[in-house]
């Protein structure tokens, strides 16, 4: 999915930046001007209007507080996007996934447009594929032909919503329809009209319906709100049958704040507002169509169309997983389930034939890895905080408020797991090493022996170039700590009696050269008693501090232990995993015996 870039990329064809620089540029700032041709996207006159901005707006005062209306153009606009259109099989695994994540309000096609469009609507219908609770849409252009098509396709069906929509803005009318602002409301009345009478003869459909004036950002505010007043007026709109005015950023233009101030302005004086679903519809030709719908349901908006991971025409409609979550990330109750974001990446995949880019919010294969040494060190702390809170409080970590930096939600939820959190390569730190052995092995390695094993890994990364896997990890250190070509020593055999300073042990060793040595030492613990033993054969082991614990196998039960010693007067880490918990500690000396040597400079 992720292009490899070419080793040797064509050069761009660059100018040297060689403008002027601004009057007003203080001495720090060296850019130049660019020999790009911005003049030509100057907004003037009357095809690219400044737009107007409200000088009383209330939207940034506002917060989201409850999920807006979902609207799924997944099938209509989504597909009118792609290369290769959707078959039936396609859309049908499409608006399945869309009934069961809780859609409500689907648009299905735009059935005049093809066969393809028209019959899987009529498949929808005479195959009773409609949940109850589910009201389908279907997209009409303002053309009465057209319109008739549209009616023919939902014929039966028990609740729809006939979508009218036809360009509004300046360069539109001049240029594809060749209309005076006049005669484009005289087709949208002609057209709201046909649909009104249409509906008259359709008999047992309750029928609701939707006005879109397409363009509407790049419209005069004045015309289109004449429009919308008077489609909703010919069309009966009351609170009980409420018409859908969406207003679309069919190619955004503008900041998403000038898009908020448009729609609040809207919202006020819209005749017989309650009447109304106010809807926006958010391109992404900025980049800002999820600031646009967010700021847009601020301004009085309570609808937003588009689809998921964001389709669509050009870069796409906005995102609708990436809106939904975006409330998810505040505490806010989405409406609709993102549990298995996987699963319907792959569906998505599948019915648009295109990849959802790894740095995709919420849904990319990366979104929730950390590469980065200190972040991961910040998400490993994190995640233990969690679980030692969880545990405090008796309840389960799902159950624990999220609180984990830099990871916004906690990837489970949306059915994640922990292990691609975090991913090690040279951009890694101990933290990060610790975590991945901690939750891929169970092992939990004391503080100082991450620093040292952390040193180890960059080495291995610098010189791989690429990322460790946590199996890659795990083998690094078995080769670093648990095993040795050529080993000084090995413990075969102890035992271990109380004595008079706490423990007696005895223990049979072999040395480098297969000779076995009877050992005997007393000591308050066996491994300091081992350490002290080790003197009999002129290996002086002072200060051993060791760490312990059983490993979360699910195969019987092992045991993790960490060794800090000196050894003939250097610091050296060992470590040992087996099914005795005090054989580990003394094996864990033993490792760090033959690191000493291995680690010996000749
Ligand atoms: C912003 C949006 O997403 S709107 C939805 C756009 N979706 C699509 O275009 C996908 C499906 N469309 C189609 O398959 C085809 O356009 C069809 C079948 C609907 C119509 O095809 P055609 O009749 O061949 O016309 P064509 O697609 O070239 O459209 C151009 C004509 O429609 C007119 N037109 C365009 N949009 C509209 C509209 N919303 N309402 C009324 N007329 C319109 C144009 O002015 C032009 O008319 P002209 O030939 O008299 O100048
Ligand atoms: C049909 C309309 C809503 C549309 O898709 C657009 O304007 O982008
Ligand atoms: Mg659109």
């Amino acid at each position: 999915m992720t292009a490899t870039p070419s080793p040797l990329p064509v050069p761009p064809r660059i100018t040297t930046p060689a403008g002027p620089r601004g009057a007003d540029q203080p001495w720090w700032n060296t850019q130049l001007g660019s020999a790009m041709p911005f003049a030509r996207y100057e907004r003037s006159g009357t095809r690219r209007p400044r737009p107007l901005p409200l000088t009383d707006r209330t939207w940034p005062s506002k917060s989201l507080v409850r999920a807006p209306l979902w609207a799924s153009v997944d099938l209509r606009d989504g597909n009118q996007a792609l290369r290769d259109p959707m078959d039936t099989r396609r859309k049908r695994a499409m608006f399945d996934l869309l009934v069961r994540m809780g859609f409500k309000d689907i648009e299905v096609g735009y059935p005049s447009a093809s066969e393809a469009d028209f019959s899987f609507v009529r498949t929808l219908i005479e195959e009773d594929l409609i949940p109850d609770d589910v009201t389908i849409s279907v997209f009409a252009p303002a053309r009465p032909e057209l319109i008739d098509r549209t009616f023919e396709a939902i014929d039966g069906v028990d609740r729809a919503v006939v979508h009218l929509c036809h360009a509004t803005a300046c360069l539109w009318r001049e240029v594809v329809f060749a209309m005076t602002p006049g005669e484009v409301e005289e087709m949208a009345v002609r057209a709201a009209e046909h649909v009104a009478r249409r509906t008259d003869a359709t008999k047992g459909t309750r029928l609701r319906f939707q006005y879109s004036p397409e363009t509407f950002n790049v419209t005069e505010p004045e015309f289109v709100l004449r429009l919308s007043n008077t489609v909703a007026a010919l069309w009966d709109a009351s609170p009980d049958r409420p018409v859908t005015l969406n207003l679309p950023t069919t190619v955004e233009t503008d900041s998403p704040h000038v898009f908020a101030d448009q729609v609040e302005w809207m919202h006020r004086n819209l005749h017989n507002r309650r009447s109304v679903i106010l809807s926006v519809h958010p391109h992404n030709d900025r980049g800002t169509a999820v600031a646009s719908a967010e700021l847009a349901v601020m301004a009085g908006a309570e609808r937003i169309e588009g689809t998921l991971f964001g389709n669509g025409e050009r870069t796409g409609n906005v995102c609708l997983a990436t809106l939904a979550l975006n409330l998810f990330s505040q505490g806010v109750d989405p409406q609709l389930d993102f549990s298995d974001i996987d699963g319907i990446r792959r569906t998505v995949e599948f019915a648009n034939q295109l990849p959802v880019p790894p740095r995709h919010p919420y849904a990319g294969d990366l979104v929730h890895t950390a590469f980065s040494g200190t972040h991961q060190d910040a998400i490993a702390k994190g995640l233990a905080a969690m679980g030692r809170r969880a545990a405090e409080a008796d309840t389960p970590a799902a159950a624990v408020p999220w609180d984990v930096p830099y990871l916004p939600i906690d990837p489970r939820d949306v059915g994640r797991t922990y292990e691609s959190v975090v991913r090690v390569n040279s951009q890694s730190g101990r933290g990060g090493v610790a975590h991945v052995l901690n939750t891929a092995y169970g092992l939990d390695l004391p503080r100082t022996m991450r620093v040292e094993f952390g040193r180890r890994v960059q080495r291995a990364a610098d010189h791989g170039g690429g990322e460790l896997t946590s199996h890659e990890l795990h083998a690094l250190f078995t080769e670093e700590y648990l095993e040795f070509d050529r080993p000084r020593l090995m413990l075969k055999e102890f035992r271990t009696t109380p004595g008079a300073a706490g423990v007696t042990l005895a223990a049979l060793v072999v040395l480098a050269d297969g000779a076995e040595r009877r050992l005997a030492a007393d000591g308050p613990d066996a491994a300091t008693a081992f350490a002290a033993a080790l003197a009999d054969i002129g290996i002086t082991v002072r200060r051993p501090e060791l760490t312990c614990h059983p490993l979360p196998d699910t195969v019987g039960t092992r045991f993790a232990a960490y060794a800090r010693v000196t050894v003939d007067g250097t610091a050296q880490h060992g470590a040992a995993v087996t099914e005795d918990a005090e054989l580990a500690r003394l094996t864990a000396v033993t490792s760090a015996v033959n690191r000493a040597v291995e680690h010996r400079v000749p």
